[in-house]
């Protein structure tokens, strides 16, 4: 069943540029979402769109239908209500998303006695469950932030954002700053959260290997629009477009010995989205575009079974790449292959 259906969403924060740009989007009941890109493409201002979350003045469109309900169109009140208990963010950073002086029972038990019209003994009761199920001992509800390592931070924000039963969950780089040992049994819990409660995900990361790990569906973002969507690990091991292939190029494969020596960068920044590149706006940075894509800007197309993306060296239709081109070598590497 369809959880979440976002349809050309854009984001124009105030001030006129678009972070986010028609952008859509489908989550299935239990499933998890990845969603890619370097800092700056727009992956937290996307999320945050879908429960309303940006500053005031920001201007949302389109669709974001939650359970069939469009947040975008509700009421204020209805926002409140769907913001716990139909979807939760976890936010990155826990030491900064928690209040420092007050106790880490009382943050969790403050949504439940709010949404949930608890008891104070009925919310300290859940909030005991909630430690519990994130792997602390009930006990730390008297604790003070400082008093948490950053994983049991990051753990009480997980108990946080499950509170009150949400169907969704996002989570925005929730691994950030943590160790390697720590960020696996992060990702590990929420996994198996998600599995236990039929939850969907979304989670954002610049890191795809995690995202690929994780996840069962891979969305990448450049400038603020999908640029390739498909399975998370066909997305990570073959991706089609040339933007996604870079990225994936640039973080080291487990089990393959030249990657990990030999991580390929991508050259330049992503575009400020006040001043967008004419045409794709990765052409100035792609090693493969063509005369074209100057002026053209591909939509998302079919590229295989169940995968899309947008560049005009992908899909049936695809155009041949240019013979001018410097690197012929950079071409052949880059590539897409036809689905
Ligand atoms: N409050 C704001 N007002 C104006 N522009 C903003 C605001 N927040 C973000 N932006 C701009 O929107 C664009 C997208 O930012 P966003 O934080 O969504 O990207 P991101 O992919 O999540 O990056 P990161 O991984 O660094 O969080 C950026 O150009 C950013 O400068």
């Amino acid at each position: 069943m369809t959880l979440l259906d976002v349809r050309d969403l854009t984001v124009t924060y105030p001030g006129g540029a678009a972070a986010v740009r028609g952008v859509d989007l489908r989550l299935d009941a239990g499933r998890k979402l990845g969603l890619a890109g370097e800092s700056g493409c727009g992956k937290s201002t996307l999320a945050l769109a879908l429960l309303r979350l940006l500053p005031a003045g920001t201007r949302i469109t389109g669709e974001v239908l939650l359970d069939g309900e469009d947040v975008l169109t509700m009421k204020w009140g209805r926002v409140r209500a769907v913001r716990w208990a139909g979807a939760s963010v976890v936010f990155q950073g826990a030491m900064h998303s928690l209040n420092a002086v007050h106790r880490i029972g009382d943050q969790i038990a403050e949504p439940i006695l709010l949404h949930r019209k608890a008891t104070p003994a009925g919310a300290k009761k859940r909030t005991g469950e909630l430690l519990e199920q994130v792997g602390l001992p009930a006990a730390r509800a008297n604790a003070y932030p400082h008093e948490l390592s950053g994983g049991q931070r990051q753990r009480v924000m997980i108990a946080m954002a499950l509170a009150c039963d949400p169907r969704l969950i996002i989570a925005d780089e929730p691994t950030t700053a943590l160790d390697v040992m720590i960020q696996a049994q992060i990702l590990r819990l929420i996994e198996q959260l998600v599995a236990d409660q039929d939850l969907g995900l979304i989670m954002i990361s610049h890191d795809l290997a995690v995202l690929a790990d994780t996840c069962d569906r891979l969305a990448v973002m450049y400038a603020g629009r999908v640029v390739e969507e498909g399975p998370a690990r066909q997305v990570y091991e073959d991706a089609r477009h040339p933007y996604a292939r870079a990225l994936s190029a640039a973080f080291p494969r487990i089990g393959d010995p030249a990657s990990r020596f030999a991580p390929q960068g991508l050259a330049g920044d992503p575009p400020d989205p006040a001043a967008l590149p004419s045409g794709c706006t990765f052409h100035p940075r792609c090693p493969v575009a063509l005369e074209s894509c100057s002026e053209e800007d591909p939509a998302l197309r079919e590229a295989g079974p169940e995968r899309r993306a947008a560049c005009v060296l992908v899909g049936p239709s695809a155009q041949e790449p240019c013979e001018t081109r410097e690197d012929p070598d950079a071409l052949e590497e880059a590539r897409p292959s036809s689905p």
